[in-house]
């Protein structure tokens, strides 16, 4: 499917939408359910990314395919490695089979876990046979991924004696480790994240418990974009809250900068987003390396706006679903800017030229589609491969459609 998107009427109502649940969230809390059913789940994400997840935790024997998960993959190794009579081959697309896993399966074999490689060394698929996991401590690479952390911490309750995480090198993506530990928080574990020391206590039994899961910050982000590029949008939120456990969350700061004012309601739980009237920078310096997934729609927000930017700490970037920083480079500059990308940084120069009709591709990750399409409010673009929003957000163009983006699908290409 390719979507051409251009600007429409702005709609006469006031515009609400309900993103779903944050998949970060949901993906966690049902590998903790798996573990102590007595939690209930409300406002799970409709991802592509859960239901892959919900649907590998009923096998005990045969392949599970997560696709394009990197959460489900990374939770569900460690699950079924800790699962006594698992035995199971994880297996996911063409690009998962390409993101590394060994410094999750080198900790896990550290800890006792049978994981066979079944193609290539270090990378999926797996072949796993659960075992009563013994040993209670392990020292693992922080400077990659943050979900191999959280892919213990998440076992670690379950575990005879619990768990103690020693982090080396330069930890990235804390806000995820800390949501890890809060979730383990909430549902009654006990545990503590200090310096480059993670500490989980066993739990045999928790209370029961209801767990309402936030909408997702990374998803409001698109929106935060829209009304950065537009002359007035207003659009209200539902299901967030000033409380977050979702390091996205930072976008209330980060696009405070770009002209988004975001008051929070609490007698509902929903935000409303407005454009304000503010001189714009001239360039933004940020460091992201807390916020990854909302890289790209900071970027193309600054070429839209003619704001030049310098991101930095986006090493875990070309690991992700595509390589986000060859990914952006490319997009951007056939759309008329001029970017320079290195390991760990993207440095996008001012520009005020946007060009017309480009079609943008999205290399199989769902936030290219997503992080272009806000654009539309500046110029006529196509997405190609639209769909691939369903990885994080199904819903996402019927909702973009509400905020008076003019959305023509067209459905025999993909
Ligand atoms: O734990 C999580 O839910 C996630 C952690 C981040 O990955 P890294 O820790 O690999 O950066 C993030 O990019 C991903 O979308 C979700
Ligand atoms: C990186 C992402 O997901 P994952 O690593 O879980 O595939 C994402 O949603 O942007």
């Amino acid at each position: 499917m390719i979507a051409n998107l251009k600007k429409g009427e702005l709609p006469s109502e006031n515009i609400k939408i309900n993103i779903c649940g944050s998949k970060s969230e949901s993906n966690r809390l049902l590998i903790l359910q798996a573990g102590f059913p007595n939690i209930s789940i409300e406002n799970l994400s409709d991802s592509d990314d859960t239901a892959v997840l919900q649907k590998g935790l009923k096998v005990l024997k045969g392949t599970v395919d997560i696709h394009h998960a990197g959460t489900a993959m990374r939770f569900l190794t460690a699950y079924f490695a800790a699962k006594e009579g698992a035995d199971v081959l994880l297996t996911g697309s063409q690009r998962m089979q390409d993101r590394p896993i060994e410094i999750l399966v080198n900790a896990l074999r550290n800890l006792g876990a049978d994981i066979e490689y079944a193609q290539n060394e270090g990378f999926p698929p797996l072949k796993i046979r659960g075992k009563n996991l013994q040993k209670n401590e392990v020292t693992i690479k922080a400077d990659l991924s943050s979900q191999y952390i959280s892919a213990l911490m998440l076992i670690a309750p379950m575990l005879p004696t619990g768990l103690i995480i020693s982090l080396e090198g330069k930890i990235t993506s804390i806000p995820y480790i800390e949501m890890t530990l809060q979730l383990l928080k909430n549902i009654g574990v006990t545990g503590n994240f200090d310096g480059n020391s993670i500490v989980i206590s066993p739990i045999k039994s928790i209370e029961d418990v209801r767990i309402v899961v936030e909408s997702d910050w990374s998803s409001a982000s698109y929106f935060y974009s829209l009304v950065a590029l537009s002359e007035n949008l207003q659009i209200t939120l539902g299901n967030f809250s000033e409380e977050s456990l979702q390091g996205d969350a930072a976008l209330v700061q980060l696009y405070n900068s770009l002209g988004v004012e975001t008051v929070f309601n609490t007698s509902d739980d929903t935000i409303s987003l407005s454009k304000k009237s503010i001189e714009l920078p001239d360039s933004l310096l940020l460091n992201l390396a807390n916020t990854p997934d909302l890289a790209q729609t900071i970027a193309v927000s600054c070429f839209g706006l003619g704001v030049s930017c310098r991101l930095t700490g986006l090493h875990t970037l070309k690991i992700k679903e595509t390589d986000r920083l060859m990914a952006l480079k490319t997009e951007l500059e056939k759309l008329g800017a001029s970017v320079q990308i290195d390991s760990n940084s993207l440095n996008l120069e001012k520009s005020l030229k946007i060009s017309k009709g480009i079609a943008v591709e999205t290399y199989q990750d769902h936030r290219m589609a997503m992080a272009f399409a806000p654009l539309a409010l500046k110029t006529e673009i196509t997405i190609n491969s639209a769909g691939v929003v369903s990885k994080s957000y199904p819903k996402f163009w019927e909702d973009i459609e509400k905020t008076g983006v003019n959305c023509v699908f067209e459905q025999f290409k993909n």
